[in-house]
């Protein structure tokens, strides 16, 4: 379902002339990255790329090095098992097979067809741009990406792709002002790759063509995507914004949703603290004058099941805690405690984030509610919804009197059944009747079953994520 909302995505970013920025996390990726843009039927399906002058000779040089001559006393790469390429130079062919003495002294045998030369006349710093390397193979652009990453090199282009490595640790000169004013209108390539001169081309080419322009951020969960996109949205605002007039710009509250949508959609997984569990389209529009006028964000397929189902060392999402840590009054007025007393969060026994203060995101995410224009009404609501959904959690069940039937477990769940209603501000009878037994509408007659404890917890469960995931694209 994914990859058709993807490819549907796709297709219309294609009609609008796309810009590609690729963010890269690990090898595999880097892999599918060249399986898509030289596999020659898939470089034939797009044919913007195929139009692209520099991507075909990429890919030549790709075919080229993947079939190069390979004798005895060739420099080569050959797969490894832990470090994915090892580099060795060739001491015997035999038939297909060729023996190689590797760098760390090993001797291995393997297919030619399977082994890659090595680029001898490389530069020590590597290049900024895989189209200057002499083969562009697997090896190859991880031995540049590599190098270029122990100098703090984090972009790389590909042509005009733009690829990036994730360089977990802040590197705020990278983003300052003054690199925003330094790529502001230079031309694509003069300066060191950056995701600035990304934004930069795909907003003079808007300006000076009079047409949409698309930027895809791709790679794996903890690439680097999100903070890709903020710095591209920063870009954007600053090259888009106007002068501070009162109340809020667009662009302030293009760069306020991203708190938001993070407090609901993003939570913490094993590879990433603060992953985004939805997929994200960003429309930032401007005037004719080059201006933002305007901007939204769709968001596509959140991962629903997080909010009944998280298990160590994984959060739910981040708002609940927020919410449990927020000034006690708040915490007293949605009868709220710490998030161990919650099932959908104590299954998972971590609870808090290294370097993070839940209830200081909390005040965070409230601010940043109010620039986006939620007003103070909307946001008691949102978070009467997110206290009702935890609550909602807490309603156990047991068997009723009837066969297979059930009813709230005891007097704690009979109190989370009438917190959850009036947060809900439903009657909690009409809640109870709704957990407990299901309706079926038939041509002749609407029939009422009752439902075992089991079922009824499915039901619990069923309603907690619809109503979390209608929060989420409200
Ligand atoms: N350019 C960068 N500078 C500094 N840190 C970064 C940068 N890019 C990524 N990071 C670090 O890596 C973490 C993961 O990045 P990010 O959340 O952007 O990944 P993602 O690709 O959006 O992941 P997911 O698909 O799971 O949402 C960030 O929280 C941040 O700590």
């Amino acid at each position: 379902m994914f990859k058709i909302a993807w490819e549907q995505e796709w297709n219309s970013f294609m009609k609008k002339r796309a810009i590609y920025c690729l963010v890269v996390g690990k090898a595999d990726i880097y892999r599918n990255f060249l399986f898509f843009f030289f596999d020659p039927e898939q470089v034939s399906d797009r044919n913007c790329i195929n139009e692209n002058q520099e991507c075909e000779t990429q890919y030549a040089n790709f075919v080229k090095g993947s079939t190069e001559n390979i004798i005895v006393g060739s420099e080569v790469w050959v797969e490894d098992q832990e470090l994915a390429w090892l580099h060795g130079t060739v001491s015997k062919i035999t038939g297909q097979d060729a023996e190689i003495e590797t760098s760390n002294g090993k001797k291995v045998t393997a297919k030619l067809s399977k082994i890659y030369p090595k680029d001898m006349e490389a530069p020590a710093g590597g290049v900024d741009d895989m189209t200057k390397l002499s083969y562009l193979h697997e090896p190859g652009v991880l031995e540049n990406l590599k190098t270029r990453y122990e100098l703090n090199e984090i972009y790389t282009y590909t042509g005009n792709i733009l690829i990036a490595i994730n360089p977990f640790q802040r590197l705020p000169h990278l983003y300052d002002g003054h690199m925003m004013q330094q790529y502001k209108g230079a031309p694509f390539g003069e300066l060191s790759p950056h995701v600035f001169a990304v934004a930069d081309v795909a907003y003079r080419a808007m300006i000076n063509e009079g047409k949409s322009n698309s930027i895809l951020v791709s790679g794996e969960s903890g690439a680097g995507k999100t903070e890709t996109t903020k710095m591209l949205m920063r870009y954007l605002a600053f090259l888009g914004g106007r002068a501070a007039t009162e109340g809020r710009t667009v662009e302030q509250q293009v760069l306020e949703s991203n708190p938001v949508l993070e407090a609901f959609g993003n939570a913490k997984t094993v590879r990433n603290n603060n992953s985004s569990r939805f997929g994200k389209f960003v429309e930032i529009q401007f005037d004719k004058h080059g201006r933002i006028s305007g901007a939204a964000i769709r968001t596509y397929l959140l991962e629903r099941s997080r909010v009944c189902q998280v298990s160590s060392p994984e959060r739910n999402y981040h708002c609940f805690y927020l919410l449990c840590a927020a000034p006690q009054e708040e915490v007293e007025k949605y009868k709220l405690g710490s998030p161990k007393s919650f099932h959908y969060l104590n299954q998972s026994t971590c609870f808090e984030l290294v370097g993070v203060s839940d209830a200081h995101d909390y005040l965070a995410t409230r601010r940043a509610m109010d620039i986006v224009g939620i007003s103070a009404k909307e946001q008691e609501a949102i978070f009467r919804v997110v206290a009702a959904v935890l609550h909602l959690g807490n309603i156990d069940f047991t068997k009723g009197k009837e066969v297979d039937s059930s009813v709230p477990k005891d007097d704690q769940a009979k109190f989370h059944l009438k917190t959850t209603a009036e947060l809900l501000m439903c009657d909690p009878v009409g809640l109870e009747d709704a957990l407990c037994k299901r309706v079926m509408i038939t041509p002749e007659e609407v029939i009422k079953r009752s439902l075992d404890p089991q079922s009824a917890v499915i039901s619990r469960d069923g309603l907690a994520k619809t109503i979390y995931s209608r929060l989420f694209d409200w």
